[in-house]
């Protein structure tokens, strides 16, 4: 289960929660510890977009490019009169000036990055969308952004990755992006420094679910955004998180592209709190892939230790049974696991909360995991009451459907539906 005990702390920045602080795990870097017991469902951290871009440039027109709430068909969004890709929400996101809603360097880069895309492979486009909002960033938000860890791969080397190269090359071939709009800093380094920090940091922000999600297979939901959160960067990957993350991107208020983590049980305190960098009903071989290829660290969560030990043809069972393919820090969309064959085996709780045995995902899979087909979403308790009481209500932070506990699992169901 996530999280070893933190060593030794360290003079890193403090996160914006009394709940967590930074301190540096040996051959994990820097992580978020539990400065104290944190209640099932609590709100571990909630921290605010240090940058935001859209996933694609169809998504310009779907999403407000200030707050990336969906658009609304009335009253009409405004359309941003210098570039005309870009819309604003017509009440809050309007009223700020186009500079601050839209940087000068993004909204002349739009129309070129438009104009070239039919030559471009789309694989490239979040990339580039990414480096033109970065570098529209004031310097001290670009130097918080170069302070967040980059996978040991993207940093091994002492010159600029090939594809790093190339992408910036495009910035000012294919875009012909005039030089006086880039800041003083633009270089191939820079740009393959932010690329790294991207790859290790991103969150997906999903496409909006159903608001009364029907019953049967999960709908497929796209990335309708991509983000880089200061403090939730610091939470390292376990394949048993004990936290996961949400977000409420349509949701009201001027904080509604937050980032909430929520703990999914009781964590000690100086325990470290850990979200899982994809659906946690991946098979070891695609967790361990996208940790090394994108994250530069190979697993060894008390999960990965067990199923390392495991036959290949067990795994190469896991494997086929698994399937979906995800980008960057994001949940769901993942295929089922075997349930039953989980629930036969459940182990028991330790005194910290954390499952002990062989087999410590069995109780993970059948109470954490969302059942739901075509999910893959993790689910917590909703927050305690002011006074403490605990929930009993499971949220899937994919589908976003509601579950109300049983008392005791191992009862053959799944607990009964809130919201069907
Ligand atoms: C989003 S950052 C997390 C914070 C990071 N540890 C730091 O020092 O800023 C992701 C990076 O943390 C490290 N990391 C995360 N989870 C880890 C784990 N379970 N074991 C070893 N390293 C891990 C890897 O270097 C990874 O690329």
């Amino acid at each position: 289960m996530a999280g070893a005990a933190a060593s030794s702390s360290s003079a890193s920045p403090s996160p914006c929660s009394p709940l967590v602080r930074v301190s540096e795990v040996a051959g994990r870097g820097r992580a978020l510890v539990a400065s104290r017991r944190i209640l099932p469902g609590e709100v571990v951290l909630a921290d605010s977009p240090l940058l935001l871009y859209p996933s694609s440039l169809a998504a310009l027109s779907s999403y407000c490019s200030r707050c990336f709430r969906s658009l609304p068909l009335s009253p009409p969004p405004l359309r941003c009169p210098s570039c005309s890709l870009a819309f604003f929400c017509p009440c809050c996101c309007c009223s700020h000036s186009h500079s601050h809603s839209h940087p000068v360097l993004l909204c002349r880069a739009l129309p070129l990055l438009s104009k070239a895309s039919s030559s471009l492979s789309p694989d490239l486009i979040p990339s580039l969308l990414f480096l033109l909002s970065a570098y529209s960033l004031p310097s001290p938000s670009l130097l918080r952004l170069l302070s967040l860890s980059s996978s040991a791969s993207a940093s091994a080397s002492a010159s600029a990755p090939p594809e790093a190269l190339a992408l910036h090359s495009l910035l000012l071939s294919s875009l012909h992006l005039p030089r006086d709009l880039l800041p003083g800093s633009f270089s191939p380094d820079l740009t393959a420094a932010l690329l790294a920090r991207d790859k290790t940091n991103a969150f997906a922000l999903m496409e909006p679910s159903a608001a009364a999600p029907a019953p049967g297979p999960a709908p497929t939901r796209g990335v309708r955004a991509y983000g880089i959160y200061p403090d939730a960067a610091f939470f390292n990957h376990d394949c048993l998180p004990n936290a996961c993350r949400f977000d409420y991107v349509d949701g009201p208020g001027d904080r509604n592209a937050d980032l909430t983590v929520r703990a999914l049980h009781e964590i000690p305190q100086g325990r470290e709190v850990c979200i899982s960098y994809f659906p946690a009903n991946w098979s070891y071989k695609e967790r361990q892939t996208r940790l090394l290829e994108d994250y530069g660290f190979r697993c060894e969560c008390d999960r990965c230790r067990v199923e390392s030990q495991w036959k290949e043809n067990d795994r190469d069972q896991d494997d086929d049974e698994d399937g979906g393919e995800e980008e960057r820090m994001e949940e769901g969309e993942g295929a089922e696991e075997d349930g039953e064959e989980m629930e036969a085996e459940e182990e028991g709780e330790d005194e910290d909360g954390d499952w002990d045995g062989d087999f410590p995902h069995a109780y993970f899979f059948v109470r954490f995991l969302c059942d739901r087909e075509n999910c893959g979403g993790t689910l917590a308790p909703l927050p305690p009451s002011a006074d403490g009481t605990l929930s009993n209500v499971l949220e899937c932070n994919v589908c976003g459907r509601l579950r109300k506990e049983e008392e005791e699992l191992g009862g053959g169901g799944n607990g009964d539906m809130l919201d069907e």
